[in-house]
């Protein structure tokens, strides 16, 4: 089934009040959203509420034409929601093997991931916690993708990397968006992650100021500048 998540009207935050609002997209099976803006935008709290790991005070998630409960993060990955957090949050003390093997659905879809990374295949009996960067990161997509993920959220891929490591993942995420996965991508990186991904959204200040197709804000930077620096443009 070709799978799509649908938001409208997300607002969302800590403690009772929101420092998301009115945020919404719809998504299919097989594409990429960059979700971009500067620090403190609210881009990773957009990321928790979808991930059901934060209150939504407002609006609404569908999965499939469904609607996914508030606060319920095992729900929202029973729906296919499948969150690589920031700190990727490997069990850094097992290997490999063993953090893929906890995560996954079935066994054969620990070797699905580890032909998308296969410099993880000589890494198998490592614990993570001694893995480079760039190797923690793959693993931690991995990790993700053993779940069988339909709607796969990644907050900040390229933290801590170089950008070579970078340009050599962002890659994976259209296969693995061609695969029949949607793709959510919160990055700093705005021009690499307008490079891979189909459409982007800029938050600030908890809001959206600008979407539209990537390949567009790609070609005509100032439109993303102004949005960064709070100026409003008609998309
Ligand atoms: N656990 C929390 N409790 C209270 N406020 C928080 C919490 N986490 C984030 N915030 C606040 O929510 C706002 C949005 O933060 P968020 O981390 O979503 O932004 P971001 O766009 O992801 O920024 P960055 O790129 O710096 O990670 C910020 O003002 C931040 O201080």
């Amino acid at each position: 089934m070709n799978s799509r998540i649908e938001v409208t009207g997300l607002a969302a935050g800590y403690n009772g009040s929101s420092v998301v609002r009115g945020v919404a997209f719809s998504l299919d099976a097989g594409q990429i959203l960059a979700v971009l803006g500067p620090n403190g935008a609210g881009k990773s709290t957009t990321l928790l509420a979808l991930a059901g790991l934060i209150d939504r005070t407002e609006g609404s998630v569908q999965i499939d034409g469904t609607e996914l409960a508030s606060s319920h993060p095992r729900r929202a990955a029973k729906r296919g929601i499948v969150l690589v957090p920031d700190d990727r949050s490997l069990f850094t003390t097992l290997t490999v093997t063993e953090n893929l093997r906890l995560a996954a659905t079935r066994r054969s879809k620990v070797d699905e991931a580890l032909d998308l990374f296969p410099r993880l295949k000589d890494r198998l009996q490592v614990p993570a916690g001694v893995l480079s960067g760039g190797e923690q990161q793959m693993l931690a997509i991995g990790r993700a993708l053993v779940q069988d993920p339909k709607v796969l959220l990644i907050d900040e891929l390229s933290m801590g990397l170089a950008p070579v490591i970078v340009e050599s993942l962002l890659p994976v995420l259209r296969t693995v968006a061609d695969a029949g996965v949607a793709v959510v991508l919160v990055e700093q990186h705005v021009s690499l992650a307008l490079a891979t991904a189909d459409r982007a959204l800029v938050l600030a200040h908890g809001e959206e100021v600008l979407a539209g197709s990537a390949a567009d804000l790609l070609a005509d930077p100032g439109r993303i500048e102004a949005a960064y620096l709070g100026t409003t443009l008609a998309v």
